[in-house]
């Protein structure tokens, strides 16, 4: 027998919560989808301690699906309605300083591997490459860490949905937070919305040096930085004081955009960082009424480029809708289903084939 909608709902009714009533009558479950066998819905709670408390109740709610004649698949998100309460920063740590002098490059205790999403141009999609893949890694199992070092400009809290900031427990370390099982941290975390940073080169350099060093990452298997565009001080230091297993350079098939795309190329083969190779973003766009194929920013040039150089191409991401959508409702698409999630899952699974995360 299929599962229904209404049978899901009734599985739900069962699960009742800590402080009375159910799933149902207490109206927290949002945008439910059955889809042939497969399940998705969200349980949203009144805000993010509430939500924290609750996850044996998902767990619960997950089983209980699971459970139902006709279900394959489910997927069961917590989400909080209003913002967490943002705790600042424990005293006397500080982020932004100039650097600190260093051997030779050193990766933080305990990662693994350190991979840098870059781009030549802004705005081809690099920070939802970086936000995707790093998804894609967790669903596969990885222990996956993400660094915004876009200073300037950071949009790993928005793509990835935190609106909390990174706690210092003891004053001097950074505990990253914790999205979609990535461990994340950015900038963006320790300021409001809408200030700006105004530093100058070395201040940049010494807030990427802390973000890497005076963080809690724990163990990872990768951790994932998200450049800022172009060819800065945030990229030089990375790449001189670190050990990365190397450097991604996204971009669009657009000319404009290749030409930027370049630059990034010559200036990891400068600084001698492994260049593991290109992916073609708003590659093509397929028009969900019709089907019609379009190539908006054109197609292939990336792949093409690749060829020229000799590096590998490591796949075309469409040009959807929901991919924007998914990033501004800080649920990055790679947690679904559909084909982006796949073409981000077959990425994941070339780069953990090829040893590289
Ligand atoms: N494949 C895609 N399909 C649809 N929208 C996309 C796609 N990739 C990125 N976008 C959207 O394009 C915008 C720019 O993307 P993003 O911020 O990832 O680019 P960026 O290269 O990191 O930019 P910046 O230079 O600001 O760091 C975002 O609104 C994002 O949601």
């Amino acid at each position: 027998m299929p599962v229904t909608r209404d049978s899901v709902l009734a599985a739900l009714r069962r699960i009742n919560l800590p402080d009375g009533g159910d799933l149902v009558s207490r109206d927290m479950v949002r945008a439910l989808n059955v889809e042939g066998g497969t399940v998705r819905f969200v349980i949203e709670a009144a805000n993010a301690g509430q939500a924290a408390a609750l996850e044996p109740v998902r767990a619960a709610a997950q089983s209980a699906v699971e459970a139902l004649e006709g279900v394959v698949a489910v997927s069961v998100v917590l989400t909080a309605h209003g913002p967490a309460p943002r705790t600042a920063p424990a005293k006397g740590l500080k982020i932004g300083q100039h650097p600190t002098p260093q051997k030779g490059p050193e990766n933080p205790a305990g990662i693994d591997r350190i991979l840098a999403v870059a781009s030549g141009k802004g705005g081809v999609g690099k920070s939802t490459v970086a936000s995707n893949l790093a998804v894609a890694l967790a669903r596969q199992g990885r222990r996956v860490g993400l660094l915004d070092a876009d200073i300037y400009g950071p949009s790993q809290p928005r793509m990835m949905g935190v609106t909390r900031r990174a706690a210092s427990p003891d004053g001097k370390r950074l505990d990253p937070v914790i999205a979609h099982g990535v461990k994340m941290i950015s900038i963006g975390l320790m300021m409001d919305e809408g200030q700006a940073v105004i530093w100058r080169g070395p201040m940049l350099m010494g807030a990427l040096q802390q973000l890497l060093g005076q963080v809690n990452w724990g163990e990872l298997d990768v951790l994932i930085v998200d450049l800022p565009p172009g060819t800065g001080d945030i990229q030089l230091t990375l790449c001189q004081r670190t050990h990365l297993t190397g450097a991604i350079v996204v971009s669009t098939p657009q000319d404009v955009a290749l030409l930027d795309a370049r630059k990034a190329i010559d200036m990891f083969d400068k600084l001698k960082t492994p260049l593991l190779g290109l992916i073609e973003n708003m590659s093509t766009y397929v028009c969900p009424n019709c089907g019609h194929e379009a190539h908006i920013f054109g197609h292939g040039g990336v792949a093409a480029e690749a060829e020229k150089l000799g590096v590998p191409f490591l796949g075309a991401l469409p040009l959807a809708l929901e991919v924007r959508r998914a990033g501004d409702a800080g649920r990055p698409v790679a947690l679904d289903e559909g084909p982006v999630a796949v073409a981000y899952d077959q990425l994941a699974t070339r780069l953990v084939g090829g040893g590289m995360a």
